[in-house]
């Protein structure tokens, strides 16, 4: 089923064209890393998705229902967890998660029930009667997050959730997307941090200046603008029998010696280096290995000319 559809977006702010014919799609079931820098359009997207502003033309259908048309429904099934903190400061975590529970028409012994087991998968059962200004920035994002999954939705849409926090905590929202995932839950995630990127979604898509300029897999991507990929071994006993057998294996561009280092090039994917490891294996012990692989930043720079993070510190 597809969760999302969006076709031919376009969402103009006066002359400024923030979302410039956007078209794509989310499956059930999947993790969608949604990256770029500041001013790409990200948060626009997210908020035509879920019916927060209005989109000047192009078609969106969520569920394979017409969003505006059964907005009130589809909005049902949406968990949003916003950039900004927005919890109740005056009501404690529980009281933060009931009062989001009954927005959604959840009421006695289920919404009991969802609040504390909301409570429990981002880790602050214990703190349910705290008021959130005794919670540090981690727990008040954790807070941020059960707010938008009380109500169990089909698909959580989350818009940088873990800026500004404590590894520990991050951590924790991630293993609890996962967790989610796991359950049937389809999430799109939006951030800077390339590598929550990269241990989270299976595809990722990069938007720049109101527009989607890849979509795929983490190995597509990265096979779209490198060759390549360096292999550096230190070994016992380089000897030219091996060096041959590694020039044997497909894929294999180049085997040079330094000394006692075995320098390879590698045709990128081709998936070499338990190849190479275990031909080198043969001839004695292994002393140090290096891969150098394209990562996922290298892609976003060489498709946008701008670095993820610096784009955040600006
Ligand atoms: N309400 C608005 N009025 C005018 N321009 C806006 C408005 N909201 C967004 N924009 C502009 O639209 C463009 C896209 O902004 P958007 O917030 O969607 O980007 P983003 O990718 O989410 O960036 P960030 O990573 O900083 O959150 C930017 O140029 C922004 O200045």
């Amino acid at each position: 089923m597809t969760v999302i559809h969006v076709e031919n977006i376009v969402k103009r702010y006066g002359n400024h064209i923030a979302l410039d014919h956007v078209d794509f799609a989310i499956n059930e079931g999947e993790i969608l890393g949604l990256l770029g820098p500041n001013g790409a359009g990200k948060t626009t997207l997210i908020h035509a998705l879920t019916g927060i502003i209005r989109f000047d033309s192009g078609r969106i259908h969520v569920f394979e229902k017409n969003l505006v048309q059964h907005l009130v429904d589809i909005k049902s099934q949406i968990g949003l967890v916003t950039q900004e903190i927005t919890i109740f400061h005056d009501l404690t975590a529980k009281e933060n998660l009931q009062f989001f529970g009954r927005i959604y028409g959840l009421r006695g012994a289920t919404l009991k029930e969802r609040v504390e087991a909301t409570l429990a998968l981002v880790g602050l059962a214990g703190h349910a009667s705290k008021l959130p200004s005794k919670f540090s920035g981690g727990m008040q994002r954790r807070l941020n997050i059960a707010c938008a999954l009380v109500h169990q939705p089909r698909l959580l849409i989350m818009d940088e959730p873990t800026v500004g926090i404590d590894a520990q905590s991050r951590n924790y929202i991630l293993d609890t997307i996962r967790k989610l995932n796991k359950q049937g839950t389809t999430i799109l995630y939006t951030t800077h941090y390339i590598e929550e990127v990269q241990s989270l979604a299976k595809r990722v898509v990069i938007m720049d200046e109101g527009h989607i300029i890849a979509d795929g897999t983490v190995e597509e991507l990265v096979s779209k603008i490198h060759h390549e990929e360096k292999i550096k071994l230190e070994i016992e006993d380089p000897s030219e029998t091996m060096l041959k057998k590694l020039r044997r294996i497909e894929g294999i561009k180049q085997v040079g010696l330094i000394g006692k280092e075995v320098h390879i090039i590698s045709q990128a994917g081709a998936g070499n280096l338990d190849r190479v490891l275990a031909i080198a294996r043969e001839f004695g012990k292994i002393y140090s290995v290096e891969a150098e692989k394209p990562s996922l930043e290298d892609v976003f720079l060489t498709l946008t000319g701008k670095r993820l993070r610096d784009a955040e510190e600006e």
